[in-house]
């Protein structure tokens, strides 16, 4: 523990183990992330890997790369050779400002000249498979790794995470991929998620979630209990599955 940061490992959790480290504000708590995935890509690629990575949209998701992008620390790791996923994508047309990976690549990959081969983005609308999204998440299927180094999801207030809402047949489908989903609470409506297990392949899982109207959602979450009701719940890593917060979103872990 530090006077930035605190953090508390529970080894006793169901599937790896738990930490929560609660950062001073959402600045902080972006610039730590970034620091900690260039760390994480770096010693994967130490190894002599390939890391496969995950990424998520949101506000704190996208300050994430940026300051990914800002750090001098990034030179220690190899971007033509990490290969990049998603975690979910809007199924809209290509240039739209809401799709996540046009937002991940003005942040991070293209300041980083990551290998387009290496770039695995969800099909837009205007796309190969045009405006069947049921092809297209079935096609991202095909191009999943058989598992993901990291994972990297935010969280709605409700307790989404990717794009799976609580209570839809997308949080409960169990197979191992991404899915079409048709009905998204939060616009847009129609946007293509990893599942549940197809999450759960990952070594690591990081939520990176700011903002009091988090707060109530990840004290839940974390506490445990029926992923339907609140999908983060089910979200975890083999290795571990790490809270990244600031302080807002975890007031409500602190008061329990
Ligand atoms: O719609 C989405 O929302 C979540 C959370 O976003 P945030 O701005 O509230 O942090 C995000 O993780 C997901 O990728 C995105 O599609």
């Amino acid at each position: 523990m530090t006077d930035t940061a605190s953090a508390a490992t529970d080894p006793g959790s169901a599937r790896g183990d738990r930490e929560i480290v609660i950062y001073p504000d959402s600045d902080v708590l972006a610039a730590a992330t970034a620091a900690r995935l260039i760390t994480a890509l770096s010693d994967i690629q130490a190894t002599g890997r390939v890391p496969a990575i995950a990424l998520t949209g949101g506000g704190v998701g996208t300050a994430t790369l940026r300051q990914v992008a800002a750090s001098s620390a990034r030179a220690a790791v190899d971007w033509r050779n990490v290969d990049f996923y998603w975690s979910d994508e809007r199924f809209v047309p290509e240039d739209s400002d809401d799709r996540n990976a046009k937002g991940a690549r003005e942040a991070l990959l293209a300041v980083v000249d990551a290998d387009p081969e290496r770039i695995y983005e969800m099909a837009p609308s205007d796309g190969e498979f045009g405006t069947d999204i049921d092809a297209a998440a079935r096609g991202y299927t095909e191009q999943l790794p058989e598992k993901f180094d990291i994972v990297m999801l935010g969280m709605g207030p409700e307790g989404h995470m990717a794009s799976l809402f609580p209570d839809t047949d997308a949080v409960r489908d169990t197979s191992t991929g991404a899915i079409a989903v048709r009905d998204s609470p939060k616009p847009p409506p129609e946007r293509i998620s990893l599942t549940l297990p197809a999450i759960r392949t990952a070594d690591e899982v990081w939520f990176i979630v700011g903002g009091p109207d988090k707060a109530p959602a990840v004290a839940q979450a974390v506490a445990g209990g029926d992923p339907v009701a609140l999908p983060a719940r089910g979200a975890t890593g083999s290795r571990v599955t790490r809270w990244l917060l600031d302080a807002d979103a975890a007031s409500d872990v602190n008061a329990g």
